[in-house]
Parts: C-alpha cells; sequence; structure tokens
C-alpha cells in the first residue's frame, strides 16, 4: 500500500484530504508543518508528500529539498501561480490549486505515485543489467573486453578525449555510447556524427554551424553539430575522413573550448568531451599527409582499443545468444536457441564484419526460422574460409523481406505473415505497397 505524507496547517482542509485518500487504499498521514512530519520520521519512508506551499515555520519550498528522491506534489491558491511554477522548477513533479477539486486532487496523487513506481523499477532494472554486463550492454568477459571495461570505468567520469580503435562493427559506437552514459555530462546530448556519410563540401557547415549568406544558398545561420553537443560528448566516428581544413577547425575547438560558425567573425564558447573513432591507422595516415599530427597529439589522450570478433571467440556463444534473444524482443518472436551445429558454424566463420555481421546473421535468421531453433542452415554460413559473407551482407533487409514474402505467402494469411516478420499487419501492408510486392492470388 502506498504511503502518502500531507503537510497542511489547516486542519479541516487536512483531514479533507486525508479521508479523501484513504478512500482510494493509500495509506495516510498528516502533518501540520515540516517540523512536525521531520519528527514523526525520514521523509524517505513516504512515496510522495503533497505540501502547502505556504506554511509556519519552513515552507513547502524547503521540504522539496529535504525530501530527496520522495516525489512532492505542491499545494498552492490561484493567485499565486508564480510560486507553483518555482516550485516545479526547484523539483516538485506537479502543483494542485487551491480550492482543488477531489477528483483532480486523487488524479495528480495517483499519477504521481504511478511514475514514482516506474522510475524506482528502471533504476532496479538498470542496476540489475549493471549487474549482469560491467558496461551497460557490452558483452565481452574474454581478456581484451576485460581491459576495456576497466578502461571505460576509469576514464567514463573524467572529461578525458577518447580515441576508440577496431574494425568497423566491433563495437565502437557503443563504446561511446557507455563512456557518454557513465560520465557526469550522461543527462546532457550525445551527439553521434558518421564524418564518413557526410559530403566534404557540407562537413565543415554541419560540423561548425554557418551564418547567414556564409555561402551559396546559406539563407538562414544554423547551429552546427559540434554546438549540438554543448554539455555533452560529441562522438565523431571515422575521424580519419574528416578534411584537413575541418580537422583544424576541430583542434581550434579542442583547444580553445571556443567555436566560430563558418562566416561568423565572433566565436562562441562551448563545453564538449570529444570521443573519436577510426578503423584507420592514424599515424599512417600522418606520414602521407592526410591527417594532422597535432590534432592526433590531441585526441589521443586514452586509446581504447577493440579486439576484432575472430580473436575473441570464447565470446562468441555468449554474444550469439545475447543478440539471439535481441532480435527476438525486437521481432517480437518467443525465445529461440541455437541447435548445437549451429553453435559450431558460429565458433568456425570468421566474422569479417565482426559483431555487426554476427548481428545481422542472426536476425536474418530469426525472420527465416519457423520454430524455436535456430540451426546452422538457418544461419547460412558456409564455412571458415572463403565463405563470401560479404555478399550475404549485400542483401539489404529490403531484399529479404521480399523473398520471405513471396515464399512464405501463399501458405500463410497476411496476419499470419505480419506476426512472422514481427510487424503489424498495416506495416505489412505499406511495405508492400512501397515495394510493390502486390499480393499474389492463390490459383484455384
Ligand atoms: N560487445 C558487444 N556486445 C553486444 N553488442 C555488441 C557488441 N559489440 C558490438 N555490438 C553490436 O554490434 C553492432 C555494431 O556495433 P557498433 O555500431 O558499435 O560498431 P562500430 O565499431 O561503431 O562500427 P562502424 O565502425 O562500422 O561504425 C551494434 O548493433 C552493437 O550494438
Amino acid at each position: 500500500m502506498a504511503d502518502v505524507l500531507i503537510i497542511e496547517d489547516e486542519t479541516i482542509i487536512r483531514q479533507a484530504i486525508m479521508r479523501l485518500l484513504e478512500r482510494d487504499g493509500l495509506h495516510v498521514t498528516g502533518a501540520e508543518s515540516v517540523e512536525e512530519a521531520l519528527a514523526n520520521g525520514p521523509l524517505s519512508h513516504h512515496d510522495l508528500i503533497v505540501a502547502d506551499i505556504r506554511l509556519p515555520g519552513r515552507n513547502g519550498m524547503d521540504l522539496i529539498e529535504a525530501a530527496g528522491d520522495v516525489p512532492v506534489i505542491i499545494m498552492t491558491s490561484y493567485a499565486s501561480v508564480r510560486s507553483a511554477v518555482d516550485a516545479m522548477r526547484r523539483g516538485a513533479v506537479d502543483y494542485i490549486p487551491k480550492p482543488f477539486d477531489n477528483d483532480e486532487l486523487r488524479m495528480t496523487v495517483e499519477r504521481a505515485l504511478r511514475e514514482h513506481t516506474l522510475q524506482r523499477q528502471n533504476a532496479a532494472l538498470r542496476a540489475q543489467i549493471d549487474a549482469d554486463y560491467p558496461v551497460t550492454g557490452i558483452v565481452g568477459h574474454c581478456a581484451p573486453m576485460q581491459g576495456v571495461f576497466e578502461r571505460i570505468n576509469r576514464v567514463a567520469p573524467t572529461d578525458t578525449t577518447v580515441l576508440i580503435l577496431g574494425e568497423s562493427g566491433t563495437g565502437k559506437e557503443l563504446v561511446a555510447r557507455s563512456l557518454h552514459e557513465q560520465s557526469h555530462r550522461r543527462d546532457g546530448p550525445l551527439i553521434a556524427v558518421n564524418c564518413a556519410s557526410i559530403p566534404e563540401t557540407l562537413i565543415e557547415a554541419e560540423l561548425f554551424g554557418h551564418e547567414k549568406g556564409a555561402f551559396t544558398g546559406a539563407e538562414r545561420a544554423r547551429e552546427g553539430l559540434v554546438e549540438a553537443a554543448n554539455g555533452g560528448t560529441l562522438f565523431l566516428d571515422e575521424i580519419a575522413e574528416l578534411p584537413t581544413a575541418a580537422q583544424g577547425r576541430l583542434l581550434r575547438v579542442l583547444q580553445e573550448s571556443e567555436i566560430r560558425r563558418v562566416g561568423a567573425s565572433q566565436s562562441r564558447r562551448v563545453d564538449i568531451r570529444l570521443i573519436a573513432a577510426t578503423h584507420q591507422d592514424l599515424p599512417a595516415l600522418i606520414r602521407v599527409g592526410d591527417f594532422r599530427d597535432d590534432l592526433y597529439f590531441r585526441i589521443n589522450v586514452m586509446e581504447i582499443r577493440l579486439p576484432p570478433l575472430r580473436e575473441r571467440s570464447e565470446d562468441l556463444p555468449e554474444l550469439a545468444q545475447f543478440l539471439l534473444e535481441k532480435a527476438c524482443r525486437r521481432l517480437n518472436r518467443p525465445t529461440m536457441a541455437f541447435s548445437k551445429d549451429a553453435l559450431v558454424q558460429i565458433q568456425a566463420h570468421h566474422w569479417p564484419g565482426n559483431v555487426r555481421e554476427l548481428e545481422n546473421v542472426i536476425e536474418r535468421a530469426v525472420i527465416l526460422t519457423d520454430g524455436s531453433e535456430v540451426s546452422a542452415s538457418d544461419l547460412a554460413l558456409k564455412d571458415a574460409d572463403g565463405d563470401p559473407a560479404a555478399e550475404r551482407m549485400d542483401l539489404s533487409l529490403e531484399e529479404y523481406f521480399r523473398a520471405f514474402v513471396r515464399t512464405h505467402e501463399a501458405a500463410l494469411t497476411e496476419t499470419e505473415l505480419a506476426k512472422r516478420l514481427g510487424i503489424s499487419r498495416k506495416a505489412l501492408w505499406e511495405r508492400r505497397q512501397r515495394l510493390g510486392l502486390q499480393r499474389r492470388r492463390q490459383a484455384g
């Protein structure tokens, strides 16, 4: 039973609220003042506090701070909307205007209690995940991954620039997210930019923003991605793809904590933490003049190197199982398991596309498998060497969708087909329209 504390100095009002909430099955205690409430025991014993803003002695505002994690609803007269706004700013979860409407009060209390329960459940879930995996959502027990976790835990709480190295698909972005989530910037933005995906001519304006008229087509001034990361983390993936001019601008941002938009004469202060990643050999690029050595020295303060999947074979069974559960959840399929021969194949494969390839192979197998077991043939991996995996990787999900629909549509209803694909019937219909994949009528 949820426990609610009412602090209200007017006895009639306090008792009326207590009776009202007791009728809703809540355990309610009352106090005339903040001092009396504190004398009766720690505030943390309650699930919710409803307090008048004007009280004799310490007022309701003081209480918000004293309440810590316990949500506080403030009661205020219509005349003092201003103080209600102040109370919300200082952390009250809601306010109830006086004179109050009984139903409105009950609904506000119920909503605050529900949100508080949800928050507690989320915190418990997060703690559970943290306990299962040392760094949120990153699977790996092999020695090199343990080294990676140790570095993440050490460097995450600092503002140090981190350079993540590793082949494509080894989890560089995942590590960057984890560094952000474990830093004091976690409530700030994480802006992830793949430098290879922005055309060279646009990259400076995209990253650093521009003033109106800075170049043809710049009709309005625009904030860049670096500024958007202010107060948070900027993750620059494939940093080796940054053209030399942009490298110079980035270096200035890092050295001076200031940014100058393209075409601007004034600088603006920015507070960002940079995490960079690349699969390339930066010292080799420096030698041929494609990467600035001063930028390299500035970003290479702390290095995290991710091993390729082929060097992590002891992690493969756990990682495959983790990705299988993830795919089943995403595609709305009941839990599945790998057959023995599937696990043998997973161990034998070379995984040139690393974890991303493993994830794609598993997701496709989940889509194509009927039963609850994924067999070696569902994985469609050939052998450890010379397997044209890259060819299969080129098959887009749309092509799989097309093949899956054409193979199964004669035997399944649209509802069954949608369910097997893990999408709604409406989504199936829409995708059919988009791909020109009209339903074929069955002969006879
Ligand atoms: N150790 C891991 N545990 C669980 N999932 C992982 C792990 N490593 C990678 N993944 C998953 O594999 C996919 C690819 O990872 P990610 O995008 O982080 O790789 P990347 O190195 O940044 O690739 P690229 O260099 O091509 O951008 C993601 O879906 C990620 O969640």
